[in-house]
């Protein structure tokens, strides 16, 4: 039997709540961490890009780094980073830092961002981040934010690389490569679902847990969801995935995490929906309809 990753169930990007005023907001923040993995989470991603990590000064990422360590040592659960840069050499000092802070089980790092180096550049970007940056790490696969493409072949080749624990999947297709990845996962190897509307499908087809932001919002039915395909729930776990899908489309009708930050701030989450440039807020529209997805008593009925 193949093992099971470390990496599985639901890992929830937190978003970073603002004053009207955009200062961080670290209460709330921590209110969030803590309510996040008491809803069954298995564990938290800080400086995503649903926190707004490139617009965060270094003061704030280690703010905010430390508010999700607390929560996650609280709760005797990982905390994933996110570390995004195009620039090899700076990425492993970025890593090392975190790697000396004991804060994070792992990075989540995407492929170098604009450049554009190609499959064997990125190859060797990763080496050399698995080599020297002395912290597990998830290889961030989202052609649409890096306009890098990655095959299967590649992922899989990076997966076996000792240091690179999983991969997050956020393609934007469920295609044949998605396919091929999950036939050719090395063993041990997570494949973890970032794309929110077509979740529920990436887990039928065998991605061993998500790290979506949707899940900001009704975190454990996302978990459930999680568990649901997991232990073989078909039935259920349709049905579920299916509202889950209506919820995160309406959750990204506007720019990551605009929407969210509006429902959140709707429900007496966060203090403030302010989002800092070149993010705008979300129109009351937007939010308002994803508001009522994100009430989970309205469960199984269409709000109108
Ligand atoms: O911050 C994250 O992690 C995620 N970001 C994605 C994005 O904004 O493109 C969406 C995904 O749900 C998680």
């Amino acid at each position: 039997m193949t093992p099971d990753p470390f990496f599985t169930g639901l890992y929830v990007p937190l978003v970073t709540p603002f004053t009207d005023d955009l200062q961080l907001a670290p209460e709330p923040l921590a209110r969030l961490a803590d309510e996040a993995l008491a809803a069954g989470a298995s564990g938290l991603v800080a400086l995503g890009t649903t926190a707004e990590a490139a617009t965060l000064t270094s003061a704030e990422k280690r703010t905010v780094v430390r508010i999700c360590a607390d929560a996650c040592r609280a709760h005797g659960a990982p905390l994933i980073v996110g570390v995004g840069t195009n620039d090899t050499a700076s990425a492993v000092a970025s890593l090392r830092e975190l790697a000396a802070g004991d804060d994070a089980a792992a990075a989540l790092v995407p492929a170098p961002p604009y450049i554009r180096p190609g499959e064997a550049g990125t190859l060797a970007h990763f080496t050399t981040l698995a080599e020297h940056g002395g912290i597990p790490l998830i290889v961030y696969d989202v052609p649409y934010r890096t306009a890098q493409p990655l095959g299967a072949g590649t992922v899989a080749e990076l997966g076996r690389l000792p240091g690179i624990v999983g991969v997050k999947h956020a393609t934007g297709a469920i295609d044949s490569t998605t396919m091929e990845l999950l036939g050719c996962a090395p063993p041990g190897f997570a494949v973890l679902a970032g794309d929110d509307v077509v979740l529920s499908p990436l887990l039928a087809a065998g991605a061993h847990g998500a790290i979506v932001a949707s899940a900001n919002v009704r975190t454990a039915d996302y978990a459930e969801l999680i568990s649901l395909w997991r232990q073989g729930s078909g039935t259920p776990a349709r049905r579920l995935g299916a509202e889950l899908a209506r919820l995160s489309a309406a959750l990204f009708a506007e720019p990551n995490p605009t929407v969210i930050k509006g429902v959140l701030h709707a429900q007496g989450r966060i203090p403030s929906p302010a989002v800092r440039l070149p993010l705008l807020a979300a129109s009351t529209r937007s939010v308002s309809q994803a508001a009522l997805w994100a009430d989970s008593r309205a469960r199984h009925a269409s709000p109108a």
